[in-house]
């Protein structure tokens, strides 16, 4: 471990830096025999993930934030003790932020199943920012069909509201829902999320500032304002394009197929003209969305996650502080 810390202030790391066999010493006594139940869940949740991956990262991880979470429960006790309140359970709130394409949803959901072993929170909910998009209708009025995951494509008003919900304990909170298939919100379909132990926020704007007039109207609130901790997944640019291509190129081989998606004119694209539309979406909206809205939020996370070839991670720093 290297602590990044000297007498120099200007060398000085809010991080401390783990390699990778580093952090993977630290899952210490946690359970690390997964059932055979919990290894085909896992697996269901992606083809390529490796188990020893999940046991070398993702185990310390969930060690990690098992502790944390322990810790806030016993202060939300010690505070409903002192008030002689007994309100509602105020759910632990995870955000995890990063580019397109680089694996938070991979990640949540890793992080939710394996969170979920833990007997002091063994429900975990999962949403994504991706419900919280304006609708294509709106996005198009506004010229912004090209602009989709930019800040201004988001209902930050109503994400802010969502979170406040959350944290303020309501019972049931509707959060949108969106669907790659169609590329839009789904107007008839709702995610409820009902007073869960944790509950993880995944989306590339997680730990971004309002931007919109709507959100400026009101006090500046962040989403990140509500997360007890928050994790960016973080790879170089190159290896991220890569994985893109190769998500599009998938996708062009089953979901596209499906007549019904919005995508389904790339369904019959040779590899390298699939290649080369994936490359120009990734070149024109995300990597410039990465450039310049998501990369320059990395060092307000808690914990950064780098991975390398293979979506294996190389370094994790967590914060000190
Ligand atoms: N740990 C992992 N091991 C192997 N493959 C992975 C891993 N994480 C992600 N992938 C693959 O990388 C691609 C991107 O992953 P994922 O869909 O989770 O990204 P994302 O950041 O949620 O993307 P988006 O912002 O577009 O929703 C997918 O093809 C996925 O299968
Ligand atoms: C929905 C988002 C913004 C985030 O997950 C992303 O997957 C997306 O659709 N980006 C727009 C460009 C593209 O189609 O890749």
């Amino acid at each position: 471990m290297n602590d990044n810390h000297t007498c120099n202030q200007s060398k000085y790391s809010p991080y401390l830096t783990f390699t990778r066999s580093e952090w993977g010493a630290l899952r210490q006594s946690t359970p690390l025999t997964l059932t055979e139940e919990e290894i085909a869940n896992l697996q269901g949740i992606n083809e390529y993930l490796s188990l020893d991956e999940v046991a070398e990262i993702y185990l310390p991880l969930s060690r990690l934030l098992n502790l944390y979470v322990d810790a806030t429960q016993k202060l939300y006790k010690a505070t409903h003790t002192f008030l002689n309140d007994q309100s509602a359970k105020v759910p632990y709130i995870i955000g995890i932020a990063g580019s397109v394409a680089v694996g938070k949803s991979t990640t949540a959901r890793i992080l939710q199943a394996l969170l979920a072993r833990w007997p002091n929170h063994p429900k975990v909910d999962l949403v994504t920012t991706d419900g919280f998009l304006y609708p294509n209708q709106i996005l198009e009025q506004r010229g912004l069909m090209k602009r989709k995951g930019f800040p201004e494509s988001y209902d930050i008003k109503r994400l802010l509201q969502f979170m406040a919900d959350v944290k303020s304990g309501v019972a049931e909170i509707e959060a949108p829902v969106y669907s790659h298939l169609a590329y839009d919100i789904l107007a008839d379909e709702k995610q409820i999320i009902r007073q869960p132990d944790i509950l993880i926020v995944e989306g590339i704007n997680v730990l971004q500032p309002p931007k919109s007039e709507q959100a400026r109207s009101t006090p500046q609130l962040f989403v990140s304002d509500f997360f007890d901790f928050s994790i960016y997944v973080d790879a170089d640019e190159q290896q991220i394009m890569k994985w893109y291509v190769e998500r599009f190129k998938l996708l062009r081989n089953t979901a596209f197929q499906n007549p019904d998606s919005f995508f389904h004119r790339y369904a019959n694209l040779s590899d390298e003209e699939a290649t080369q539309t994936a490359l120009s979406i990734w070149r024109e909206i995300n990597l410039v969305n990465l450039q310049k809205n998501i990369l320059p939020t990395r060092n307000r996370a808690h914990l950064i996650m780098r991975k390398g070839e293979n979506h294996f991670v190389e370094q994790v720093k967590l914060r000190k502080l």
